[in-house]
């Protein structure tokens, strides 16, 4: 490590003012399990993601205690159609044929879970991945969808039967930072492939996470997608339900998971844009925060007091 002193004052007074602003947040956080969904549509370029294992070893390094669950979405789609095998997505999950679950579990498990550890590691020895299966981390039971009372088989899609967090907390009481893919499997051992956003929720309420936070390509839920203006700073799960027969694609499950966190005791679920590189810290670490907060708490002032 090396330091410069060649720096103007002013510059240095912001940077002070830019700490101090953490203090308050850093002593609310400091000892809490805080899980964090990396969904696959915002590891678009190398720089974002290295900056975003920087953040996850900063919340570590602080004493927070972070849980990684990752998507790979678009990695999925991409090898599907490397292997010319067709998949289709419905409700904002994907059709899951044996054959497409198999590349499901290879992408997930073998390269997007491999990868962010590699990053995470680079830091020190942190993270360690794991699936579903690891130490029995999760029991998945089929997931239908209904739509206009139709019902969609959607193949090896699972939902979170169960979720045994021991091997989590193992990881955690030895300073590791677990870095979670959403493949499970059933009662009778045929693995699923569960939603990212399903299976951080289902953890956030078995860790009695004090948040979730997720991060995705969009700014957070806008009232009128894609009309930018329109995102949605603050919501409860009451308004959620009620949005959700207008939102489409990857924020059904998105905002269904943030309603079954905060339902199930996690304080505030945040959708927060992931193009913006160090978004995790900014989320946590300053006064404003970014992105949409899903909590059932009075109103937050500008989202001064993140839950
Ligand atoms: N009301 C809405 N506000 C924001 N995004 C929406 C909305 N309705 C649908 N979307 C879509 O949801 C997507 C995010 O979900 P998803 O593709 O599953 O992301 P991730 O891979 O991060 O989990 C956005 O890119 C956007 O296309
Ligand atoms: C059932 C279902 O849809 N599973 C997802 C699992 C990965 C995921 O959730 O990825 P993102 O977080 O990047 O969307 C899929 O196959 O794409």
């Amino acid at each position: 490590m090396t330091r410069t002193r060649t720096q103007q004052q002013p510059e240095l007074i912001a940077k002070a003012a830019t700490l101090i602003e953490a203090l308050p947040w850093l002593a609310e956080y400091a000892g809490q399990t805080v899980v964090i969904k990396y969904g696959g549509n915002a590891m678009t370029d190398d720089a974002l993601k290295r900056a975003f294992a920087e953040d996850i070893v900063f919340l570590r390094r602080v004493g927070v205690k972070p849980v990684v669950v990752h998507g790979g979405g678009p990695q999925i789609s991409a090898m599907l159609g490397r292997l010319d095998i067709a998949s289709e997505f419905r409700g904002g999950l994907r059709v899951t044929t044996p054959e497409a679950m198999d590349v499901v579990r290879m992408v997930l498990v073998g390269q997007v879970g491999r990868e962010l550890v590699n990053l995470i590691n680079q830091h020190g020895p942190f993270a360690v991945g794991m699936s579903g299966e690891d130490g029995g981390l999760f029991t998945a039971k089929r997931r239908g969808l209904i739509i206009d009372d139709e019902e969609i088989d959607l193949g090896l899609v699972g939902d979170v039967r169960s979720v045994d967090p021991a091997a989590i907390l193992d990881l955690i009481d030895a300073g590791r930072i677990p870095v979670v893919a959403t493949v499970a499997p059933d009662r009778d051992g045929q693995v699923h492939n569960v939603n990212g956003d399903t299976a951080a929720a289902a953890l956030a309420v078995a860790l009695g996470a004090k948040r979730l936070v997720m991060l995705t390509n969009v700014a957070g839920v806008y009232a009128n997608y894609p009309d930018e203006e329109s995102v949605i700073t603050q919501i409860s799960t009451a308004e959620v339900r009620a949005m959700l027969p207008s939102l489409d694609a990857g924020m059904i499950p998105k905002m269904e998971a943030c309603v079954r966190a905060v339902e199930g005791g996690v304080t505030s679920a945040t959708v927060i844009d992931g193009r913006v590189p160090h978004c995790l810290l900014l989320e946590i670490f300053t006064d404003e925060g970014v992105g949409t907060m899903v909590t059932d708490s009075p109103a937050l002032p500008a989202r001064g007091m993140h839950g």
